[in-house]
């Protein structure tokens, strides 16, 4: 007999089967009180406008959908099946003729613009803000229902950035949305990574020998970018176009198909273009999810439980493992055998420094050793890559391939990339018999004289067969490899691609699921019918462009919503910190992880004192903690014009000042990092450090997460008579830069502006009742 909750969840699958064939209650709602009017607005409307019309419809409820690629794509606002159809002609729009909200004007596309490039306040995209609890338990119909639209805004929004940035009539313009470097040189070119072409560009400033660092930009790894002549503008045919590999203070390094000859000798500048193909899969993902709901598939047993409609299940008796890494901690083995014993999902929390990649590298060996196929993943190709590091070293004859552009993944981890086992493979060498063989025809066709009718024709012919010989060999090699794998690597967006289309897991293993979006999250999960999700939802999530999209919950996690959903059950907490000195750990633990984090022995007491050539008594005198107060010192914040990013000029004088402090005492450069809320304090900071500091760190706090040093020093620059503190309120934010240190953590801010809201003036009461306190003047002598 079933049970009450198994009538009761066939019930509720039913009603939703029957709700998914009627139309939605709205177009229902619609038909009843017709009439009803869609507008299609012409092919001619810029990405920008497109961009605006999204969020206005959004923004009143107005359903709106793009379709058709390049210039043929259109936007239609209303319901496709209104009773009424309104088509604007080409021509009756211009750049002005801007829709107004109910509630006013909307914003000007210059507004707009500020607003996408300007990251909020910061000058960089928007980390949004958690959305209401009432949004937490969607529908899987109404999430896919209000997510395809956000996926298509954020597209537009990056659009609309690459399009303002490579059509700017100033480069400088280009330049300062960060999208563009100009005037660079290329400084190496190198061959390797599977055939492909290495180019390191350096600034061209100054041209000789000394290399200035890179202005201030938002080029980052796996970036797509189109490398022009700097003469030229961002709109003129690119030399090559090519992937980000690796991101220097001072160079940038490209990954080419192949290097083109023009670049090397002339100034260049690189753009960074619109990637489609990650907007492409996301939407695919959401219509492989919507269909998973009443086709099911591999995740079938997931969806209940993951949209709220049933509770996650755990087997009964606990199920006995041998750890593989030693020394693992009480809440690490905790949350393996939780994950073990999950029948669908399993979420490991684990807060800064508590060891959650150790974790999940002991969860996928575990899995392996009971005879599971798991698909390991993550957002960035940098923490999958991480992955395969670590399970390489902690298993060396684990049967392991990372899919994925070998431009994109680190040079320890090629020999385990799909491509190069399948270069290894017998069917790829068939495949490569069938190249030679394609070419040596190729060259007797060519030969052949105009009349040699029959002679062509064979030829011909036996091209089209060994073409297809070859095709059918590679992908039978591919599947060979795919097939051995016990643990398979690859990016959320990478578990798309065309080799994985068919490959079914046993369980999906997703790292830093925090930092993923829900849409990209479902690209591994339909893969298996069980999951492991770790993260901390209480660092930054990922980013989005859109404001508008982030409002609407685009930037929400599955994580975070799963922890809201189900935490109590199927989540465990990583308790036991390997980073901080207990000091630094002691307000985060309070503030966010609910007093439950402690310190490991090996770090609760270290100091910068028991690091090699530091000085103690000037070690001991600089402390664990230090508030440097800039109050009364007459240091206030900046914004420069067309910019909504902040600088403080005073500030960073003092940031530095605290820098030689520590170097003086012996701290090695390198392991010193500067960190700021705002990109523009970071292009300032740069710019002030001078050569004997050009080795200490300086970044953006967002793009410190994951990082550590001993020593970090926190500059956050807010300064005003108001009080105004923007998005330093956003504790996560806050969570993430204290938590970058290990021995010494100095918040270089002023007191009076920073300490008027309340969680940040408990920050300064710990960093005061447990640290150095010193006035900013005492530092820069004014
Ligand atoms: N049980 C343990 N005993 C000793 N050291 C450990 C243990 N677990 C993890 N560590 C150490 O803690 C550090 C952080 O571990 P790991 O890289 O797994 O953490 P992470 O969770 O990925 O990092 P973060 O928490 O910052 O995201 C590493 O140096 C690791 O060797």
């Amino acid at each position: 007999m079933p049970s009450d909750a198994a009538l009761k969840r066939n019930a509720k699958n039913k009603e939703r089967q029957k709700r998914a064939l009627e139309p939605p209650a709205k177009l229902k709602a619609s038909v009843q009180d017709a009439p009803t009017v869609s507008i299609l607005f012409p092919t001619a409307l810029t990405p920008r406008q497109r961009a605006l019309l999204h969020e206005v419809a959004e923004g009143n409820s107005v359903a709106h959908a793009s379709a058709g690629e390049g210039a043929e794509r259109r936007i239609r606002l209303g319901e496709a099946a209104a009773s009424t159809a309104v088509e604007v002609p080409d021509g009756a729009l211009s750049d002005d003729a801007v829709p107004h909200t109910a509630a006013g004007a909307a914003p000007s596309p210059s507004q707009r613009g500020a607003r996408n490039l300007g990251a909020g306040e910061e000058g960089g995209p928007s980390r949004a803000l958690a959305v209401p609890p009432a949004a937490r338990a969607p529908t899987l119909e109404a999430f896919v229902a209000r997510t395809l639209p956000l996926i298509e805004m954020e597209r537009e929004a990056e659009v609309v950035q690459a399009l303002e940035s490579s059509a700017a009539a100033r480069p400088e313009a280009a330049a300062a949305s960060g999208r563009t470097l100009l005037n660079l040189r290329v400084r190496d070119a190198e061959g390797g990574l599977l055939g492909r072409t290495l180019l390191t560009l350096v600034s061209n400033k100054g041209g000789g020998s000394i290399v200035a660092p890179l202005p201030a930009h938002r080029l980052s790894t796996h970036d797509l970018v189109a490398l022009r002549p700097a003469k030229g503008g961002g709109a003129d045919a690119p030399l090559a176009s090519g992937v980000v590999y690796r991101v220097r203070e001072d160079s940038l390094t490209v990954a080419l198909e192949e290097a083109p000859d023009e670049a090397i000798d002339q100034p260049l500048r690189l753009d960074k273009l619109a990637n489609e193909v990650t907007y492409r899969r996301l939407r695919e993902t959401l219509t492989a999810l919507g269909r998973a709901a009443t086709a099911g598939g591999p995740a079938a047993p997931l969806l209940d439980v993951l949209f709220g409609a049933a509770a996650p299940r755990f087997q009964e008796a606990p199920v006995p493992w041998t750890p593989r890494i030693p020394r693992l901690d009480h809440s690490q083995r905790a949350a393996v055998s939780r994950a073990l014993a999950a029948k669908d999902i399993a979420l490991v929390h684990g807060p800064p420094g508590t060891g959650k990649t150790t974790t999940v590298v002991e969860i996928i060996l575990q899995e392996v050793a009971r005879g599971s196929k798991v698909l390991a993943t993550a957002a960035s190709n940098i923490a999958v890559d991480n992955l395969v590091e670590r399970l390489v070293a902690a298993d060396p004859k684990l049967k392991l391939v990372r899919t994925g552009h070998a431009a994109r993944l680190l040079p320890s981890v090629l020999a385990a990339s799909l491509e190069a086992q399948v270069l290894a493979s017998d069917s790829s060498a068939l495949a490569r018999d069938c190249r030679r063989e394609m070419k040596a025809a190729t060259v007797r066709l060519l030969k052949l004289g105009r009349k040699d009718y029959a002679e062509r024709r064979a030829l011909r012919s036996e091209l089209r067969t060994l073409a297809k010989e070859e095709r059918s060999r590679q992908q039978k090699a591919i599947a060979e490899v795919l097939g051995r794998a016990a643990v398979v690597c690859a990016t959320l967006t990478g578990t798309l691609s065309y080799e994985l289309r068919d490959v079914a897991f046993d369980v999906a293993v997703v790292d830093e699921a925090a930092q993923a979006l829900e849409a990209a999250t479902w690209g591994a999960l339909l893969k298996a019918p069980r999951a492991v999700l770790a993260g901390d939802h209480l660092q930054l999530p990922p980013t989005v462009i859109s404001d508008a999209a982030a409002r609407q919950g685009l930037a929400e996690t599955l994580f975070e919503r799963l922890q809201a959903l189900h935490g109590g059950v199927a989540s465990e907490m990583l308790a036991v910190q390997y980073r901080m000195h207990g000091d630094v750990m002691a307000w985060a633990s309070h503030e966010l992880y609910d007093d439950r984090l402690t310190a490991a022995d090996a770090v609760a007491a270290h100091t910068l004192a028991d690091l090699p050539d530091v000085d103690p008594r000037l070690a001991g005198e600089l402390g664990v903690l230090a508030l440097i107060d800039t109050a009364g010192c007459g240091m206030e914040e900046a914004a420069e014009e067309g910019s909504e990013s902040r600088a403080n000029p005073g500030e960073a004088r003092a940031a530095l000042a605290h820098v030689r402090r520590l170097l003086a005492a012996g701290v090695r450069p390198a392991d010193i990092g500067v960190i700021t809320p705002y990109n523009a304090q970071v292009a300032l900071l740069r710019e002030m450090r001078g050569e004997a500091l050009a080795a200490v760190e300086i970044s953006s706090v967002d793009g410190f997460q994951g990082r550590e040093k001993e020593a970090i020093v926190i500059s956050m620059v807010r300064c005003n008579a108001e009080g105004t503190i923007g998005f330093l309120s956003d504790r996560r934010r806050m969570n993430v830069a204290v938590t970058r240190a290990r021995r010494h953590c100095a918040l270089v801010c002023d007191s009076e502006t920073v300490g008027r809201d309340a969680f940040l003036g408990r920050l300064l009461a710990h960093f005061e009742a447990h640290g150095e306190y010193s006035s900013a003047a005492e530092l820069v002598g004014d």
